[in-house]
C-alpha cells in the first residue's frame, strides 16, 4: 500500500494527448502542426505544441515546448515515453521524428532521471517505435559534466 510503482504509459492514450496538443500549435508559417506528449513514471503527462515566429528560424518545436513545460513545473526525471504527431490541419497526419535539437533537449531530461524513453512517432499507418538512445546514440548530457 502507498507504493510508488512506475506507471506504464498507454501508447494510444499518449498519442491522443499529442494529437490534442497539436490542435493548439501556433504554426502560421509552415502550417505544419505538431504535438508532443511526455509520459512520466508517476503517470503524469505533459504536452507541448510547436510555436513559430515571424523570424522563421526561431520556431520552437513541440517536443522542446513540452520539455520546458515539464521542467518549469519542477520535473527533473522519470521520463518514460514520448509521443509525437504532426500534419497540416485537415490533411493526413504525418510521421514526425524529433529533430536533432529536440533529441538533445529530450536527452537532458532523460539523462537527469536515468531513463531511456521510448519514442512513439505516430501519424503513419504504423507507429514508429524507437528509443531515445536510437535517435541520439553516444549522447552528450549532464553526466558528461561530472
Ligand atoms: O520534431 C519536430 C519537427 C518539426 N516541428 C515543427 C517545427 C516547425 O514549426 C514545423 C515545421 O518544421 O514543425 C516540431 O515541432 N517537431
Amino acid at each position: 500500500m502507498g507504493g510508488t510503482a512506475a506507471v506504464t504509459p498507454n501508447q494510444n492514450t499518449l498519442i491522443a494527448a499529442a494529437r490534442d496538443a497539436a490542435t493548439r500549435a501556433y504554426a502560421p508559417y509552415s502550417d505544419f502542426h505538431v504535438g508532443a506528449a511526455l509520459a512520466f513514471a508517476d503517470g503524469s503527462v505533459v504536452t507541448g505544441s510547436n510555436v513559430e515566429n515571424a523570424s522563421y528560424g526561431l520556431a520552437l518545436c513541440a517536443e522542446t515546448v513540452a520539455v520546458a513545460s515539464a521542467m518549469n513545473a519542477g520535473t527533473r526525471g522519470g521520463l518514460v515515453a514520448v509521443a509525437v504527431i504532426g500534419g497540416k490541419p485537415g490533411g493526413a497526419p504525418a510521421t514526425v521524428t524529433p529533430c536533432g535539437r529536440c533529441r538533445q533537449v529530450l536527452n537532458e531530461l532523460a539523462q537527469l532521471g536515468g531513463t531511456d524513453p521510448v519514442i512513439w512517432c505516430a501519424g503513419g499507418a504504423e507507429v514508429l517505435e524507437l528509443r531515445l538512445s536510437d535517435l541520439l546514440p553516444h549522447a552528450f548530457g549532464p553526466a558528461n559534466l561530472g
